[in-house]
């Protein structure tokens, strides 16, 4: 449904500080090379998972994807046509099929306004365009009913005119999937869309997108920092360090047995693949994965991970690895896997958590 091809993201760096300096408006321009050629798939029903530590760019491919910062380099392509946002007209068609959710459903909905205002104004923004006239009157109200009970809220009568302050976190995050699904859209963007949720409820969000891939055949991406909820709830996973994918495969394989060192990095710092309670991802938080994530403004040249990675060699640090098939479907980007002599000794499986 829609493919990133050497999708490219640098920011000005003209508020960097570094040494605690900032850096003056007339030293040369820097970039902070948040994203660089970062390659990757959503297929009509299934979900893919982009996983990475904090600063990894896992929201900025979500808001490339979403059209809503211009890309620097690479393309973008919505069922095999290359995507160009010029202008409303173009922005709206797009956004008409390809809808974002937010990680706070608090701040992403507006608090003076009820369910019904949020919901009929999505209806009406995307549907026009569809059905020719403004949607209303009983049509209108089958269509709100229908839209609440597509996630989950029922009565919907419950739920229709109450205030975002009147409902909890979880049904606030409902609502802004139901609000994207007013669109009808073919691909759902779900940016780390969990993880501000009280912990007993992250589940039952899952599960609803889950259903909507299932039943709508929706396409989603899943950004998240916990690899234990990429294993349970994507189809396939793509592992992001520091703007680049070190790895892709089937979410089983990429958690249970990952190829790249970094990917076995952070499933060690999973404790408990199963833990959707997150205790994983805050072992990452806290403990960190050992040795700190390069800068983006100079990123080290070779492999990204190399500075931090047990198994480098000279290769590593001058040569940037490309993605390598390792066995169907599954590839890293680790010159360990390469029919070079001076390849890294990776060994085949250490560190798999189970
Ligand atoms: N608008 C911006 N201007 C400058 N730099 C930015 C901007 N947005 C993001 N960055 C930088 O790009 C890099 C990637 O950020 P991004 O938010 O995509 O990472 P992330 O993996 O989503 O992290 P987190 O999980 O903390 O949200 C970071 O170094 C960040 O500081």
């Amino acid at each position: 449904m829609l493919a990133a091809h050497g999708l490219t993201k640098h920011f000005r760096a003209g508020q960097f500080r570094a040494g605690g300096r900032r850096v003056s408006g007339r030293s040369p321009a820097r970039a902070i090379h948040a994203v660089d050629g970062v390659d990757l798939e959503l297929h009509r029903g299934q979900v893919l998972a982009v996983v990475g530590e904090s600063g990894s760019g896992k929201s900025t491919v979500a808001r490339l994807l979403a059209g809503l910062i211009p890309i620097t380099d690479g393309q973008v392509l919505l069922d095999g046509a290359a995507v160009r946002l010029r202008g409303r007209r173009a922005f709206r068609a797009y956004v008409r099929r390809v809808q974002m959710i937010f990680q706070d459903p608090f701040g992403s909905l507006n608090p003076v306004h009820p369910v019904r205002y949020t919901l009929t104004r999505a209806l009406r923004l995307h549907r026009r365009q569809s059905t020719g006239g403004t949607l209303r009157g009983a049509e209108l109200e089958a269509a709100l009913t229908e839209l609440l009970e597509r996630v989950h809220l029922t009565p919907a009568a419950r739920y229709v005119d109450k205030f975002p302050h009147e409902l909890s976190g979880g049904q606030r995050q409902r609502i802004a999937i139901a609000r994207a699904l007013a669109a009808d859209p073919e691909v759902l963007l779900a940016d780390e869309p969990i993880s501000m949720l009280d912990v007993s409820i992250r589940l039952g969000i899952l599960n609803l997108l889950a259903d909507l891939r299932d039943r709508l055949g929706i396409a989603i991406l899943y950004i998240t920092h916990d690899i234990a909820s990429a294993r349970y709830f994507a189809d396939r996973t793509t592992v992001l360090y520091a703007g680049q994918v070190m790895e892709t495969g089937d979410s089983e394989s990429v958690t249970q047995a990952p190829l790249h060192p970094y990917t076995r990095l952070l499933v060690a710092s999973a404790p408990d693949p199963d833990d959707l309670a997150g205790a994983g991802a805050a072992a990452v938080r806290d403990r960190g994965t050992g040795g700190e994530p390069p800068s983006l403004v100079d990123p080290p040249p070779g492999c990204r991970f190399a500075p931090r990675c047990p198994y480098a060699t000279d290769v590593c640090r001058t040569e940037t690895p490309e993605l390598i098939e390792v066995t169907p479907g599954r590839a890293a980007a680790c010159w360990g896997y390469s029919t070079r002599e001076d390849r890294p000794a990776v060994p085949a499986t250490e560190g798999a958590s189970t």
